[in-house]
């Protein structure tokens, strides 16, 4: 059995992840954190400011953290302390903030982090890297869509579309919702949608003459994300203690 703690237990994510966690037999919840105090799935969820405690109390196996930026990097140092394991699916991260988590990360805990926990979203990835390879003299546009609550824009995966774009094509300016008359050069277009309950929309449009190529990938449940996420923390608990990919998790 598995125990498992789930961080911003009372959101759209951690609900999801929640009742998932509390299905499955080899599972166990052992509860939740958030910023305010309740109970999911007849466990207790306590504030953020109780965490050690919580942590010492309950000993889950791994800490399935959903949160914002801010508090993920709180959440993530406490696990570290307590020797708890980690999903971070949380994101928005700044550089500084990454290389916090880096350093309580690494040598002290097993972390798969991700900034899409979808099978999907981790083949797209696959198949972005590969158009720039062949496609790199074609213009690009990367566009995401998401619900009107979300609190980072872009988006973490079209950020690290972003990252899988510089490491085949080398670094290339981001124009960021393009708007006036400019001429286009080298650039990537990058254009964030909010509205509604959009899921989670990605897609990378590489544009030639005479034709173009997209891919994409539309999410229709958060359902794919938190299935993704309880797969890595089955995979994560007993690794050596450093930072994964979901990649590593699908051995792909
Ligand atoms: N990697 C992936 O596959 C996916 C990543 N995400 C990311 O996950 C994150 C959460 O998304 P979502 O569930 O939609 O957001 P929600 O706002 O619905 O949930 C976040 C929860 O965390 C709570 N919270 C705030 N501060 C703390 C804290 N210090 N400790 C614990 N909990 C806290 C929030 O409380 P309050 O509302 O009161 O602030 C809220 O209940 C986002 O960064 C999103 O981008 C989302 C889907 C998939
Ligand atoms: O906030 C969300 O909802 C999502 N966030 C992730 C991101 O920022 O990429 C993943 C997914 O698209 C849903």
């Amino acid at each position: 059995m598995i125990n498992v703690a789930v961080s911003g237990a009372l959101g759209r994510m951690g609900t999801t992840i929640g009742r998932i966690v509390d299905e499955a037999p080899d599972l166990e919840l052992v509860g939740g954190i958030d910023i305010r105090e309740g109970s999911f799935f007849g466990k207790e969820v306590v504030p953020a400011a109780r965490i050690d405690a919580f942590l010492k109390e309950k000993k889950p196996d791994v800490l399935i953290d959903f949160t914002v930026a801010a508090a993920a990097v709180e959440n993530i140092r406490a696990a570290a302390r307590n020797n708890v394991a980690l999903i971070v699916g949380t994101t928005g991260f700044s550089p500084e903030q990454r290389e916090i988590i880096r350093s309580a990360v690494e040598g002290n805990v097993p972390a798969v982090i991700s900034s899409n926990f979808s099978v999907g979203v981790n083949i797209f990835w696959k198949l972005v890297r590969e158009a720039a390879r062949e496609l790199g003299d074609y213009d690009i546009e990367v566009t995401e869509a998401h619900h009107r609550y979300k609190k980072d824009a872009p988006s973490g995966t079209a950020k690290t579309i972003l990252e899988i774009l510089d490491q085949e094509l080398g670094e290339r300016e981001k124009v960021y919702g393009r708007v006036g008359a400019a001429e286009r050069k080298n650039e990537i277009g990058v254009h964030a949608v909010r509205g509604g309950d959009i899921v989670g929309d990605h897609a990378v449009l590489f544009a030639g003459n005479f034709e173009c190529i997209e891919i994409s990938h539309r999410a229709y449940d958060r359902a794919v994300f938190a299935q993704g996420a309880v797969r890595a923390a089955r995979w994560v608990v007993g690794r050596d203690p450093r930072i994964y990919a979901m990649q590593d998790v699908l051995g792909i």
